[in-house]
């Protein structure tokens, strides 16, 4: 079985605006609420790729029913855990550039944690564990550390996709795969990654440090797998961007996919990026013959 865990969840809330002006009165020309988040976001693809999963995390208040029911509504099993306070809203305004307000979690209690290390060791091997997303401030930041190590200890194949302080310290518990974009490899290292030449060596790195796949998106520029075996680069297609919102839990379900499928590396490569690509050039998410079409045109290279 698939889990994922969200520990802040979200409801997105689209806001399309003509021409946005700071400090004005402005009004919306389109809206739209969806269940957000990065764990969830992955949970929702890997649906529409054909995969059951259950989503895990922890959600509270009218926001965190509206989460719950809109997944069920999309036949999504979730195992939530219930918390005190309303789950987050997180802006997402679209005028002649994308701007995105996240906001921040309910307080939660080390109760709750104990309970999601229950749901942890209830994992067997053959299982995927995706953890994905920011830590609430409430939380230790080793927590991801913490969880990974319980889920490798029981042979489950863990993917990490987060940032900070909260991917340093998980780094060490070596989840299966990592899936950081260019900037949040730059933070990782207290460097900045510009294009694909600078991140190999960081790449390189992580793989040394007994990480099975290192993969780093870098938006439009397509992405970058990294294993034992070599380091591809993988070019994206053209099309036109509708969405970036969930474009990289798209690529992180893409690749779990294929995992479950036993791809060769450069396939896995190319069919997350076009999981990735799918829904950037869509409104909302990827669907699975999108995915299919954009898949053929894109370019891996053997660059290691
Ligand atoms: N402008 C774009 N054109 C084509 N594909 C894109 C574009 N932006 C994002 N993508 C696709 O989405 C993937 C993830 O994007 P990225 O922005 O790096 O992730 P994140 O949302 O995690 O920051 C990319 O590897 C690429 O496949
Ligand atoms: O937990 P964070 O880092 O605040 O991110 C949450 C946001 O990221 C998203 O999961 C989208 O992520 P990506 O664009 O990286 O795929 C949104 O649904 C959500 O609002």
């Amino acid at each position: 079985m698939i889990y994922t865990i969200t520990l802040n969840p979200a409801v997105d809330y689209f806001l399309e605006v003509d021409h946005f002006t700071a400090g004005a009165v402005n009004r919306s020309n389109a809206e739209r609420k969806v269940p957000g988040g990065k764990g969830i976001n992955v949970s929702r693809v890997l649906q529409r790729l054909g995969h059951k999963s259950e989503a895990l995390g922890f959600i509270g208040g009218f926001t965190g029913d509206f989460i719950a029911s809109s997944l069920e509504a999309e036949s999504i099993q979730t195992n939530f855990i219930k918390v005190h306070g309303d789950s987050r809203i997180n802006v997402k305004l679209y005028s002649e550039t994308e701007t995105e307000i996240n906001g921040s979690s309910p307080i939660i209690t080390k109760a709750h944690v104990t309970q999601l290390k229950g749901q942890i060791e209830r994992l067997s091997e053959g299982d995927v564990l995706v953890l994905a997303g920011s830590v609430p401030s409430s939380l230790d930041d080793d927590l991801y550390q913490v969880l990974i190590e319980a889920a490798r200890e029981r042979g489950v194949f863990v993917c990490l996709d987060t940032s900070g302080e909260p991917l340093r310290k998980a780094i060490e518990a070596k989840p299966s795969l990592i899936k950081p974009n260019h900037h949040e490899l730059g933070e990782l290292f207290g460097v900045q990654i510009k294009n694909i030449d600078e991140a190999l060596p960081y790449v390189s790195h992580l793989i040394e440090k007994g990480i099975e796949y290192v993969l780093i998106s870098f938006a439009g520029e397509g992405a970058l797998l990294g294993t034992k075996e070599g380091i591809y680069s993988a070019v994206p297609p053209k099309g036109k961007v509708q969405n970036s919102v969930g474009a990289g839990d798209s690529t992180v379900a893409g690749f779990i996919n294929s995992v479950l499928a036993d791809s060769t590396d450069v396939e896995k490569l190319a069919f997350a990026v076009a999981c990735g690509s799918a829904t950037a050039f869509s409104k909302s998410f990827c669907e699975l013959e999108d995915v299919k079409r954009l898949k053929e045109s894109i370019e891996i290279k053997h660059i290691k």
